[in-house]
């Protein structure tokens, strides 16, 4: 598990550390950690040239000391001193390490192996204001570049990034990883983190991310009936849409559920069922439909509702007859476009709500423009989460999964071919199926994201030995068996 938390508790544990600790032993602790990424990136450290970008803080001075390390092993290193002063003890140890001090404040003409970004760290509010942006723009575009703690230009809390950024190869981030570094846009800033232990006693987190190990996907027993497993209930398709049902069914089946139970006009039926004949399906009409009708279609421990399901008058009821039921419901896709007009209030039920928006649909749920959920991601799905009292996954380039009280969940798999016509509804299916098994709501909503991200990877990328190809909807779909075989 990845564990990212805010500046402020930050802070407050290395407070606690600073008055028990001799003065500098945390700088020193982070900083000759960032030196070791940096040779071990480097490979061999003598005669490298490696260029520091120094803000005023005390991100700046640890960034001097690493690269006076490093100046100590024979590499040539420069510093660029960007802000009105730098920590003058960093900067003597620096200098008698033989690092030296560019005559100017640009970026030096010269060729560099490395850039270590120390402008801002945990320090930094709002966007990067000059001279500090100015050198972001002046970076050498193939230089390698090592962010400390935070890339500069990112916030740390929410990782919304206001102006110029520094894109990061690599983040060495100090004591807990921090949200930002979790959180698009700014996760897509950070590149790879790796995490220093300076030895903080830290709360409760803010962000997590699992990792494939801390995955817990609901497994058979030899007790194990079909209706124990997890018998999962899919309202989808309609008129325009029939595809996003069969999609959704397929995941589902494919992601272990002991009967997949699916309901749907009468053409819809025949499509899944000529293509699923292990689905157990129920036509239903298409008007005047309530929770009677869901009653009749059989027991199920989950429903799905919402993909190609339409946003007419029956859409809304079906919606509405699954939310009546005791039992956890995702809506998703149409069902969402649904939701947003009946209000808050329509998620006024016992069980468990999930809601899987993409930033449009949750921009249409609370009202907001796409562009602002984009920019402030974690904000809004926890405003999401907040409002509708329901556990609601933002999906995008990092899914996030909040729910009341809890950390917000980030997954970190998934790859940029994920982006395609379909992979929502397989989305959803999977994340169905671990909800009928019984898995807590934000947990099967972050464990479903984690192997539908594994599966996409598993589809785009077969051999490792060479790139990775376009997929499709239903290749995410077939490879949802491979991500289990992944998990523990
Ligand atoms: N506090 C501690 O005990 C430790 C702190 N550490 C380091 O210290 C950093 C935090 O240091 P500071 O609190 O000094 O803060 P920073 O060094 O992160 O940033 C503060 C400086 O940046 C400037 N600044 C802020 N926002 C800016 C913007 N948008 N554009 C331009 N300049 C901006 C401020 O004027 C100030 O000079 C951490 O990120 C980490 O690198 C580590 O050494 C571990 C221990
Ligand atoms: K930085």
């Amino acid at each position: 598990m990845r564990y990212a938390h805010t500046v402020e508790k930050v802070r407050a544990a290395e407070g606690a550390q600073m008055a028990l600790l001799p003065e500098g032993t945390l700088m020193r602790r982070a900083s000759t950690g960032l030196a070791t990424v940096c040779a071990r990136l480097l490979g061999r450290v003598y005669a490298t040239r490696v260029l520091l970008l120094v803000g005023g803080g005390d991100n700046g001075a640890d960034t001097l000391y690493a690269g006076g390390e490093l100046a100590r092993r024979g590499a040539r290193v420069t510093a660029v001193l960007a802000g009105s002063g730098a920590h003058e003890a960093a900067l003597a140890f620096f200098r008698a390490a033989g690092g030296r001090v560019a005559d100017g404040a640009g970026v030096p003409e010269s060729e560099i192996d490395l850039v270590i970004d120390g402008l801002v760290g945990i320090g930094g509010r709002g966007a990067l204001r000059e001279p500090y942006a100015a050198l972001v723009r002046a970076l050498p575009p193939h230089a390698a570049v090592i962010a400390c703690d935070v890339p500069s230009g990112v916030d740390a809390d929410t990782g919304e990034v206001g102006g110029e950024a520094v894109s990061a190869d690599v983040t060495v981030t100090f004591g807990t990883l921090k949200p930002g570094l979790l959180v698009d846009p700014g996760a897509s800033f950070a590149g790879l983190v790796e995490l220093v232990d300076i030895g903080l006693d830290l709360p409760e987190a803010d962000v997590v991310a699992a990792t494939t190990a801390d995955l817990r996907p609901p497994r058979p027993t030899v007790e194990s009936d079909k209706y124990r497993r997890g018998v999962v209930g899919v309202l989808a398709g309609g008129d325009s849409y029939t595809g996003a049902a069969v999609l959704a069914v397929g995941s589902a089946l494919h992601a272990g559920a002991g009967m997949v139970r699916f309901a749907s006009t009468e053409g819809v039926v025949d499509l899944v069922r000529q293509r699923w004949p292990e689905a157990v399906t129920t036509v239903l009409d298409a008007t005047g439909l309530d929770r009677a009708d869901l009653d009749r279609v059989g027991r199920v421990q989950a429903w799905v509702a919402g993909p190609g399901l339409g946003t007419d008058a029956r859409a809304r009821d079906l919606v509405l007859a699954a939310l009546a039921t005791d039992v956890p419901v995702l809506v998703d896709a149409d069902g969402l476009t649904v939701l947003a007009e009946l209000g808050p209030g329509a998620l006024d039920r016992a069980a468990p709500t999930v809601l899987t928006p993409h930033a449009g649909e949750l921009a249409r749920l609370l009202g907001a423009e796409r562009s602002d959920i984009e920019a402030r991601r974690l904000h809004h799905v926890r405003l999401a989460a907040e409002t509708f009292a329901a556990t609601v996954l933002l999906k995008g380039s990092t899914t996030l999964v909040a729910t009341r009280g809890e950390p917000v969940r980030a997954n970190l798999t998934g790859t940029p071919w994920l982006a395609a016509a379909g992979t929502g509804d397989v989305l959803s299916g999977l994340a169905g199926t671990l909800l009928s098994a019984g898995m807590p709501p934000a947990e099967a909503a972050a464990t479903a994201a984690h192997l539908h991200g594994l599966a996409a990877r598993i589809a785009a990328h077969p051999d490792p030995r060479s790139g990775p190809n376009p997929i499709t909807a239903w290749d995410v779909l077939t490879a949802i068996p491979a991500a289990f075989r992944q998990a523990p």
